[in-house]
């Protein structure tokens, strides 16, 4: 039996399965977030670790097994996230978390830094966009020069919550290639990215992870964290890895031509590569998978935290997103929602905030505001999904995180897609990828060679309940309210 655990924004989910995929238990707990008018947007580790306790708990007794039986667990992570922890290994302040905007300004200045988004492209491959770890290291060098000076320990959040159960410092590709001190071509550290930050750059360099393959094994349980999740110490602990990275996995996405739809609190576009798949405009972040390959992936910063919000604003509850899309037709009667509640990565537009724009006295209803949330969330993702695929249509696409969930959502999907959309089973990709990377790396660490590709294709099945057809009727009055998007996008934002 295998476990993966999913370290999200809003919570952390845990699946136990077995080396086949079954789902055997399951368990959830949810995040509280630090939000500031600044557009900080934080979290204290210690909530990742209590969460990820209680949600282990929960499916352990589900899945009523001896703590025995588990041989690997792997965790998957946000992305982006900084930790950063003293000499004694004390947590020394809230993480700034990837959908933190109060960094841009600190953003701008790393870019520049460097010579301009042509030089880090030439360089590293990559231009940090704000929400990458960077920023947040360059904000506390400016801001917070006290914290920085005890900065012995840079960490992501699933680097964190791997030292927390095993006491090991380390990382992997894929999550590291988003922090923008990585070379995505050579998959290692770029030490020349941090002397941006502290000329004494040495100090830093030395306070990043040791990095690991994505079939590694970290280290076995701590007697402290084996007792705390109700586990024992022979339990392995897999590389784990970003969340778009174990969502992959979880979605088969480890061979090219597979693409996956996120919907979770930020909305993400991805699709497998052999070869780094650089994007000169930085519109694309050119991430590594945590499958041996690439992962280039387009991402949103504003998702379900726009829809949660909107249903919550009309006191409703999460229900409230599918009755609204039933009750209303494509296009919201005019209404356009440019999401942009956090901030924006993608289009890049940090400091904005959201609008809603062509209100009449006919259109201004509950269900029609809440589908303009809707719609301006998935026109991002539309965008998104059209840099990946140039004009090549995607015919099938795997959609997960938990707007998935609702099959009004999956139907607008597959209609302004054209796609037929796919969930896998067990509802949890990014819990289900990390388990599969843990069968992965446990087999490795057996001297067993199976692929993670021919893993994958054993566990990852599909919720046949849930494969949604595209209605061509539809399609034009997307066509039509994505052009409205798009014109009011650049009326306000100037951006195409
Ligand atoms: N049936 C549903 N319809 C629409 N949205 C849903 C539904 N169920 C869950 N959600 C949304 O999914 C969010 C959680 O998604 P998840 O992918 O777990 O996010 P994260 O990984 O960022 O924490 C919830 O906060 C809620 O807004
Ligand atoms: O920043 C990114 C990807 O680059 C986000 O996708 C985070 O990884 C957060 O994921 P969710 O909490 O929405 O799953």
């Amino acid at each position: 039996m295998f476990i993966g655990v999913d370290c999200g924004t809003q919570g952390t989910k845990a699946l136990v399965i077995d080396e086949n995929g079954r789902v055997r238990g399951r368990g959830h707990a949810a995040h509280s977030l630090i939000e500031r008018d600044s557009g900080a947007r934080e979290q204290h580790p210690s909530i990742w670790v209590d969460a990820m306790i209680a949600a282990v708990r929960m499916a352990l007794k589900e899945a009523a097994l001896p703590a025995d039986a588990i041989r690997c667990l792997g965790v998957s992570g946000q992305q982006h996230g900084l930790a950063v922890l003293d000499d004694k290994g004390a947590v020394i302040r809230p993480a700034k978390l990837w959908c933190d905007t109060e960094t841009a300004p600190d953003n701008e200045r790393v870019v520049a830094a460097l010579g301009g988004p042509k030089a880090w492209y030439e360089k590293l491959g990559i231009i940090p966009l704000t929400g990458y770890t960077i920023s947040k290291l360059a904000f506390l060098a400016e801001r917070e020069p006290d914290n920085f000076a005890r900065i012995a320990h840079i960490l992501l959040p699933h680097d964190y919550l791997n030292h927390w159960l095993t006491g090991r410092f380390v990382a992997e590709y894929g999550d590291a290639s988003g922090t923008g001190f990585f070379d995505v071509r050579k998959r290692a550290w770029a030490p020349e990215a941090l002397s941006i930050i502290d000329r004494n750059s040495g100090r830093l360099a030395a306070a990043l992870p040791e990095l690991i393959a994505p079939d590694a094994i970290v280290g076995k349980l701590t007697p402290v964290a084996a007792e705390a999740l109700g586990l024992t110490t022979n339990c392995l602990v897999a590389a784990g890895g970003g969340d778009n990275m174990m969502g992959a996995i979880g979605t088969g996405n480890v061979r090219e031509g597979v693409v996956t739809i996120s919907l979770g609190t930020s909305a993400t576009v991805f699709s497998y590569s052999d070869t780094p798949v650089l994007d000169p405009s930085g519109a694309v972040a050119p991430f590594c998978s945590s499958s041996g390959g690439w992962l280039p992936l387009v991402c949103t910063m504003n998702a379900t935290n726009v829809t949660s919000g909107g249903a919550h604003l009309f006191g409703r509850d999460i229900g409230f997103v599918s009755e609204a899309l039933d009750a209303t037709a494509p296009g919201a009667g005019g209404i356009t929602m440019l999401p942009f509640l956090n901030g924006e990565r993608t289009p890049d537009l940090p400091t904005a905030r959201g609008t809603i724009l062509g209100l009449s006295a006919v259109n201004m209803t509950p269900e029609n505001l809440m589908r303009a949330m809707v719609e301006g969330v998935t026109f991002g993702v539309l965008a998104g999904l059209h840099r990946i695929r140039g004009d090549k249509p995607a015919e099938r696409v795997f959609m997960i995180g938990g707007g998935a969930r609702s099959k009004p959502w999956r139907q607008m999907v597959a209609d302004m897609t054209g796609a037929e959309i796919v969930v896998p089973t067990g509802d949890e990709a990014g819990c289900l990828g990390a388990a599969i990377q843990a069968i992965w790396a446990y087999g490795r660490s057996n001297g067993a060679g199976e692929d993670i590709a021919a893993i994958a294709d054993r566990c990852v099945s599909l919720d046949a309940d849930k494969t949604t057809t595209p209605a061509l009727s539809r399609k034009s009055a997307y066509d039509d309210a994505f052009g409205l998007y798009r014109a009011r996008l650049a009326l306000v934002h100037g951006v195409k």
